[in-house]
């Protein structure tokens, strides 16, 4: 009970604090751009847009829609679970699943995205993997990459999580020991300074030029002259402003830049025609959509007091946290991972497991089963009786899953949501790796390591699977279905590719196909969801785009 109080005293607080920062950030902002006309236009501050506005050279402009977000409070690692569904997060949810997300109100999935000066860096898991050379050799040669995943890293420190707990240590030698071709089971490597989350938001601090920027700007229209984007449309503070430049960049994430070029007239024909947009030119924006889905395995384990919310408030652990970034508080998410070939021929990992010394009934449902749009159902019956015990969670994460869903406008006002539908699950393939990824898991479950920490799975039927026998194929496939979860990796909605495909929507060099001055530049260009999580490949790319634009200029 008391564990009950503290969590929920803690999580008010936050809130409070944060809806008052939200509101102080933006009451005094009205700051709008200095200049007519920029070399440069970036729009999103994320992974790609910081990473590109920070380091070109010329007149740049870098306009973000959402506020600055307070780098001392927000940079702590563990605050991450209380970004989401802030008002630093753009909170899209998918539309109804006819085949996923069962467990979810509605049948509709979370996805947060960061609506924050550096993007979804700031509300990610800080989880940094250069992923595997196959990957990226659809985008750039293989030295090359090299030397620019390189460069990343000389922007943004990093190194191994500085909390190990022992269940994660127990995870990655009990993956070792059984029997598949493992890939770099490791604690996991996260985008950290002493323990402090760090994105491009420190080096646009520092940064002596650091680039004009606008925030709380919503960009709604890019501005053409007949094929050449020229400008863009911008709202803040309810006033609609245009500004010019001599490229405009999107950097607005897998939705955020397909929602732009839809509203300007650049997608599918019959779309636009059905939205009653003028079309600019028809290419397929908005398809190819991709997401490492996962579901969410929790195991109950034996003790679990290095991590507990008393241990996080230890002032002792505090002061530690603040002298040299050790302890719960430097926590990302994640501690442990890895990849797994499920067969020798396999180019690239299938599977990745990521390890979490944490559950999803450790906070009394205060604050995740929300986030996450839980059922009441799922809650009451399955998570809350399990309150007050320990937990850690493994996520079995489908690196190349072959259902493809699609973004598509509900209207002509920009202000409406976009339709998201990742169509989780549709190719049957997708089912029998996630069922073979849980197979997996009981193995590990198995091995003595795993038993020393007193691993056990939640022994008792998921809420809308009692039907199935426990343990089956079935109920597995029934589970996976009603627990699907993403792992908030969507990608591909303007694919990369050759000229002559007609799935093509920018080219080798970022430009947008048949439209001159107009780049797309983040994880919407990926033509296929990579081997790992995808911030390093994306950064990797921006990089590239900055140095042959750097070149050009
Ligand atoms: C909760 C969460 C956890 C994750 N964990 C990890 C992880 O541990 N490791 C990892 O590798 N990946 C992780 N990811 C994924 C990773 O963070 C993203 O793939 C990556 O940050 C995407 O970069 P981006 O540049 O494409 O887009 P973003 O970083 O999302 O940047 C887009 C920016 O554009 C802005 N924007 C959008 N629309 C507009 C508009 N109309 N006008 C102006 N600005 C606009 C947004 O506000 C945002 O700042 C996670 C993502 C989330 C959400």
């Amino acid at each position: 009970m008391f564990n009950y109080f503290l969590y929920f005293i803690l999580i008010t607080i936050f809130k409070i604090f944060s809806e008052f920062l939200f509101f102080t950030e933006n009451s005094f902002d009205s700051s709008l751009p200095v200049e007519d006309n920029y070399d440069f236009i970036v729009v999103g501050s994320g992974s790609s847009g910081g990473l590109i506005a920070t380091n070109l050279k010329g007149k740049v402009l870098l306009i973000e829609a959402g506020a600055y977000g307070s780098g001392v409070f927000f940079n702590i690692p563990i605050i991450q679970p209380l970004l989401l569904r802030s008002k630093y997060d753009w909170k899209h949810e998918t539309i109804s699943q006819e085949n996923s997300c069962k467990a979810m109100n509605g049948n509709k999935c979370f996805w947060p995205a960061g609506k924050i000066l550096s993007g979804s860096h700031r509300l990610n898991n800080m989880i940094y993997h250069r992923g595997f050379k196959e990957d990226y050799e659809n985008y750039v040669n293989g030295n090359l990459a090299e030397k620019l995943f390189e460069e990343v890293e000389k922007n943004i420190p990093v190194s191994e999580t500085n909390f190990k707990s022992k269940a994660g240590e127990a995870f990655i030698y009990g993956m070792k020991e059984i029997g598949f071709e493992v890939l770099d089971f490791n604690f996991t490597n996260l985008t950290q300074f002493y323990g402090k989350r760090y994105t491009q938001f420190y080096n646009w601090h520092r940064k002596t030029s650091a680039p004009e920027t606008i925030l709380n700007a919503q960009v709604t229209k890019i501005i053409f002259k007949n094929k050449n984007a020229i400008g863009i449309e911008f709202i803040k503070n309810d006033k609609i402003h245009k500004i010019f430049g001599k490229k405009i960049i999107l950097s607005a994430g897998t939705i955020g830049s397909a929602k732009i070029l839809l509203h300007s007239g650049v997608g599918p024909k019959k779309h636009l025609e059905e939205m009653g947009i003028e079309i600019i030119e028809n290419l397929p924006v908005g398809e190819n959509l991709q997401d490492h889905v996962t579901t969410n395995i929790d195991l109950m384990v034996a003790q679990k007091s290095e991590n507990s919310i008393l241990d996080v408030c230890n002032p002792w652990k505090i002061i530690k946290y603040f002298w040299n970034g050790s302890g719960p508080m430097s926590l990302g998410g994640s501690d442990a991972m890895g990849f797994l070939k499920l067969q020798n021929s396999s180019i690239t990992p299938d599977l990745s497991f990521i390890f979490l010394p944490v559950g999803i009934a450790d906070d009394f449902g205060i604050h995740l089963r929300k986030v996450l749009n839980f059922k009441d159902d799922l809650w009451e019956k399955f998570y809350k009786p399990l309150t007050g015990q320990s937990f850690a969670t493994i996520l079995p994460i489908i690196l190349h899953p072959k259902s493809r869903g699609n973004l598509r406008l509900s209207s002509k006002n920009f202000n409406d949501p976009i339709l998201i539908d990742p169509k989780y699950y549709e190719a049957k393939n997708d089912i029998k790796i996630m069922i073979k990824a849980i197979r997996i898991i009981q193995k590990l479950i198995e091995t003595s390591i795993m038993k020393e920490i007193g691993a056990e799975l939640i022994p008792k039927s998921l809420p809308g699977c009692e039907n199935f026998k426990f343990n089956s194929d079935d109920y597995w496939e029934c589970y996976v279905r009603h627990l699907t979860l993403t792992m908030y990796h969507p990608v591909g909605t303007c694919k990369m590719g050759n000229y002559d495909e007609n799935s093509t929507v920018v080219l080798k060099n970022f430009q947008v196909k048949n439209l001159e001055n107009l780049f797309v530049v983040d994880g919407s260009v990926l033509s296929n969801s990579p081997s790992a999580n995808p911030h390093a490949l994306i950064s990797m790319l921006a990089m590239k785009f900055t140095n042959e634009m750097n070149k050009e200029h």
